[in-house]
């Protein structure tokens, strides 16, 4: 699908679209539990389709109740001998321990960009936790063979916390005085959500200083109900949208969230960005924007919004982590190299930094997702401030993490074109 954004003013309300992080954190949790788990506001991107699927493949029921989705359980009990994640990250790494949990045969598969993503650690890790498992020269398929029995066991946090999510939730069920260790964490508050959300569940990890994690007595997940949280992730593009082109207000957003992009706040806040934030709603209006410094490293989903701010900043802007990007949907260090140079925005990686530079003018130009969502949205951001449309091409690669993201930015303003979008132009 081809989208054509315009530049011009924006000015709009939107509500977030669901966190796809709490939302697959909260279906496995409903997996593991017994009894009936609600969640509400659920998410329906791709990504959160695939974890409910895989859900029903290891053995939960689940139903579309009104705007709810309910989840009922016994605990793992797969249906069949293979899931698929589709193209989830998380979903692979997270319900690889859990599925290990049966003592079946299970083959795990993904398509798309997950096919090329490292998953060796599995092969390192798993077997020390009696799982059996093989892969193809460390990519997909996985081929396991629990059960998981849980014990000491030190990891390497540095590729991805996605694993250690993985090992906590499934110790959760199953653990009793045992320690993960891990080193070199990186992604540190996406295990901070991971936590949250497991005690939100009934069970309760001690953790110290993110390198160890202790289970004591054995625990079990509790179902309930579950309200999942706007998505500061995709809202970063939105409130960069209004910090380069005009003004939004962005309901359902919490600031004392445990999701790390909702340190977009930070970076908007460095750049001059003028911000009214409440406590579920922001307000961020255009101001004079200059070049920053930020971190990116324990936030990597922020670098695609960022560098569409930092295009628009005058002045060198320089973001730490790019090492962290180069196993996402893309390599997106490189791909937001190539589709911004399109757009006439110099890019620079030098070993861990990112050199955007920034204030150049924005030139429209026919660019491409990569298949990446990121890449996609922020593309469009940067379409806003451009002097002529930007075409973007292979733009359904949203529906990943935010099958909503063109209508949003069409409701704050923007003008969006498409001959496949269900969207009024
Ligand atoms: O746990 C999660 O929900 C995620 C963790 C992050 O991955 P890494 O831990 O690999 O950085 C992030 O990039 C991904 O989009 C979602
Ligand atoms: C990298 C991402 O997700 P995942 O790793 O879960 O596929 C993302 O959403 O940008």
């Amino acid at each position: 699908m081809q989208v054509i954004v315009s530049p011009g003013e924006i000015k709009g309300t939107v509500t977030a679209n669901p966190s796809k992080s709490a939302m697959q954190r909260a279906v496995a949790a409903a997996l593991l539990s017994k009894g009936k788990t609600v969640i509400h506001n659920p998410g329906l991107s791709n990504d959160c389709l695939a974890a409910l699927e895989v859900a029903e493949n290891l053995g939960a029921k689940i139903k579309r109740e009104a705007e709810d989705i309910e989840i009922t359980s016994n605990g793992v009990k797969p249906f069949y001998d293979s899931i698929n994640c589709g193209e989830s990250g998380l979903g692979i790494r997270m319900f690889t321990p859990i599925a290990a949990l049966a003592d079946i045969a299970i083959t795990i598969e993904g398509h798309g960009s997950l096919t090329t993503r490292p998953m060796d650690f599995f092969e390192a890790v798993l077997p020390q936790l009696g799982v059996e498992c093989s892969t193809r020269q460390g990519k997909l398929p996985l081929h396991i063979k629990g059960p998981l029995q849980p014990k000491n066991i030190t990891i390497d946090g540095s590729l991805s916390s996605q694993f250690l999510t993985g090992l906590l939730m499934a110790f959760g069920a199953v653990a009793e005085d045992a320690t993960i260790t891990v080193t070199d964490l990186k992604s540190k508050p996406y295990i901070a959500l991971t936590l949250q959300l497991m005690e939100q569940f009934g069970v309760k990890v001690e953790q110290h200083n993110f390198e160890t994690f202790h289970f004591g007595k054995k625990q079990t997940y509790r179902a309930g109900e579950y309200t999942v949280e706007g998505d500061w992730s995709g809202a970063a593009f939105l409130l960069v949208a209004a910090a380069v082109a005009g003004k939004a207000e962005v309901h359902h957003l919490n600031t004392q969230s445990a999701q790390s992009d909702k340190a977009i706040l930070e970076a908007l806040e460095k750049a001059g960005a003028h911000m009214l934030p409440g406590v579920f709603t922001i307000i961020v209006e255009k101001g004079k924007l200059e070049a920053f410094e930020f971190d990116a490293t324990d936030c990597p989903d922020l670098f695609p919004p960022l560098v569409a701010l930092a295009a628009n900043c005058k002045g060198t802007t320089k973001i730490k982590g790019v090492s962290r990007l180069a196993h996402k949907e893309s390599d997106r260090g490189i791909t937001l190299q190539q589709e911004f140079g399109k757009m006439g925005i110099r890019i620079d990686l030098q070993g861990d930094d990112m050199l955007v530079y920034g204030g150049t003018g924005i030139k429209g130009a026919h660019v491409h997702s990569h298949n990446d969502h990121r890449i996609a949205m922020a593309c469009a951001v940067a379409a806003l401030t451009a002097d002529k449309p930007v075409s973007i091409e292979n733009a359904e690669a949203i529906n990943k993490s935010y099958p909503e993201f063109f209508e949003h930015l069409q409701k704050i303003g923007a003008a969006v074109r498409s001959e496949e979008l269900k969207i009024k132009n």
